[in-house]
Formats: C-alpha cells, structure tokens, sequence
C-alpha cells in the first residue's frame, strides 16, 4: 500500500527532512486488525507525550484521523507513523515556523514463527549497553543506532530477541521489546526514566496486571534479580508477548502468569 506524507500518497521527503539529518522526530508501531489500530489511545498518548517533551508542535486531532483514514484502508498488517521536525537549512538550530511532517507506511502482518510465542525465546546476550540519557528516556524517537548495533550483533536463529543493559549494568529490555520479570508472584518491569522505550505493550500489560489483582512494581533490575525470576518474559505491541527460556547460562520455564497475560494479549491483538 501507497506510504502517505502529510496526508497525501507519496513514497520520498525532501532531502531536508530533520528526521533524516538528526532523527529529529518520533515513531509509532502499530498492529492493524479489520481497518482498525490496536491500543491506538496508549500509541497516541507516547506520541503526545514525545511530542511535549521535544517540544515538538503537532496536531493530536488531524493526527488521530490520517491513522484512523489509513488503516481503514490498509485492512491488516503493521502501521508506521512516523512524525518529523519537517525541515531546515544545515545545522541543528530549528525552524520553528516549519510544519511538523507526518508519514504513514503500511506493511504485511507480521511472521514470527509460532514457536516463539508456543515453546518461548532464547536471548542474546548484547555487549552493546544503553546510555543513560533522561532527557529521551522512554519515548520512542527516531535515534535509534543503539538497537541497530545491538541487532547486527548475532544473526542465527537460535535468538529471536537480545537483551540489553545499561552502562551501569542494570537489565533494562531488548532490542525491540520491553521485559518482565515475577518473582514470587510479584511482576516487576524496569524503570526507564534513564534509557530505554515505555513500550505501549508494557504499560498494557501492567494495567491488565493491575486489574487481575497482580502485583506489579517498575523499578531497576540486576542481573541477579533475573536470574532468581520464576518466569521472564518480553513484549511488544506487534507479537505480544513471548516468555523467555533461556538468557547465557540462564533457563526459566514458561510459568502460569506469563501464560494468563499472553491469554489476554493474544485475544487484544487477534493472534
Ligand atoms: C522498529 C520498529 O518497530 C518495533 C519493532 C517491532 C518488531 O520488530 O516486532 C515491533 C514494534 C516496535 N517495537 C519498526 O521499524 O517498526
Ligand atoms: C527499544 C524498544 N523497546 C521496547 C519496544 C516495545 O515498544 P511497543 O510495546 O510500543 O511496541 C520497542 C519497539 O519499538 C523498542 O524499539
């Protein structure tokens, strides 16, 4: 399907795009189910959120009716919206008469295989480490060359995911995924105020935890910490949820909460 810029079919933006020049800007991953965006409200929400932050002038309004006109018409697959500080002249100052620039592209659904949600994940072990920076901490902009390096680090298929720490060694969640621990029955997820990105399936699954009477608690995470976990598992807003069963010398089994949230995640993304 046709790519839409600023709301009109269009596959290029001009060479003075400042997502292009300094990923000045942010993205948003959807999964698109019958012309509809899944958990579109929490995508919409870390958009404005990142928008504030970067002070980044949009229109919450027209923003909300393009995704909603282009998965109608996309039916199912994976919606990409991406916003820009539109464009400037060379250097990092800012033209703030320039119009934030707004592009949706559209992809098939998804093919992980089945495995990774059925018999669980084994993670690589990324030496690439996150830099604590809490001025972008959290949101989901368009820097992403940390990921890219973590990524290129292991190809073989025996790893669908890496986990990824910080510089001060803490766990903080994988290269496209946020994690979960439990431990006696608490679910514990890593505070991302220094690095990493507040997934939309992260912040979906602790109010579903919430609401079934879990116990839930964001705070920083060791190594130690994981490997004492009863069931570790990652998400994201396009697979759900994939439980972890190995990380280095690591092994977890698949245990019951990570199945009763993989349950109600599935039945949210009609998988
Ligand atoms: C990096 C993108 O999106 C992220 C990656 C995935 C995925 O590969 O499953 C899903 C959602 C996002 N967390 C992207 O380019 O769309
Ligand atoms: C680094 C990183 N963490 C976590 C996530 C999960 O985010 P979401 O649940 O919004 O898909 C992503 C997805 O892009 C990511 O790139």
């Amino acid at each position: 399907m046709y790519s839409w810029v600023d709301g009109q079919p269009a596959d290029s933006v001009p060479l003075k795009d400042r997502g292009l020049a300094y990923g000045d800007g942010l993205f948003e991953t959807m999964v698109v189910k019958a012309g509809q965006p899944v958990l579109l409200d929490r995508h919409l929400q870390r958009l404005d959120e990142g928008c504030r932050r970067l002070a980044l002038v949009a229109e919450p309004t027209v923003i909300r009716h393009e995704v909603l006109a282009y998965a109608g018409a996309l039916g199912s697959g994976i919606l990409k919206l991406i916003l820009t500080r539109g464009d400037s002249l060379r250097g990092y100052g800012i033209n703030p008469d320039a119009p934030v620039r707004r592009i949706l592209q559209g992809s098939p659904p998804a093919t992980y295989p089945p495995a990774h949600a059925i018999d669980g994940i084994r993670l690589f072990a990324c030496a690439t480490r996150l830099a604590e920076q809490p001025l972008l901490a959290g949101l989901k902009h368009l820097n992403r060359l940390e990921q890219v390096i973590a990524r290129a680090e292991w190809q073989d298929a025996e790893h669908a995911e890496g986990l990824m720490l910080d510089m001060s060694g803490r766990v903080i969640e994988g290269v496209f995924s946020n994690l979960f621990l439990v431990r006696n029955g608490l679910l514990l997820t890593a505070d991302l105020n220094r690095c990493g990105v507040a997934g939309v399936m992260r912040a979906e699954i602790l109010a579903q935890a919430q609401t079934l009477g879990v116990p839930v608690a964001v705070a920083d995470i060791t190594v130690e910490q994981l490997q004492q976990a009863d069931e570790v598992f990652m998400c994201n807003s396009v697979y759900g949820i994939w439980p972890v069963r190995g990380y280095a010398a690591m092994r977890w089994p698949v245990g019951p909460l990570t199945r009763k949230l993989q349950g109600i995640v599935r039945a949210l993304l009609d998988i």
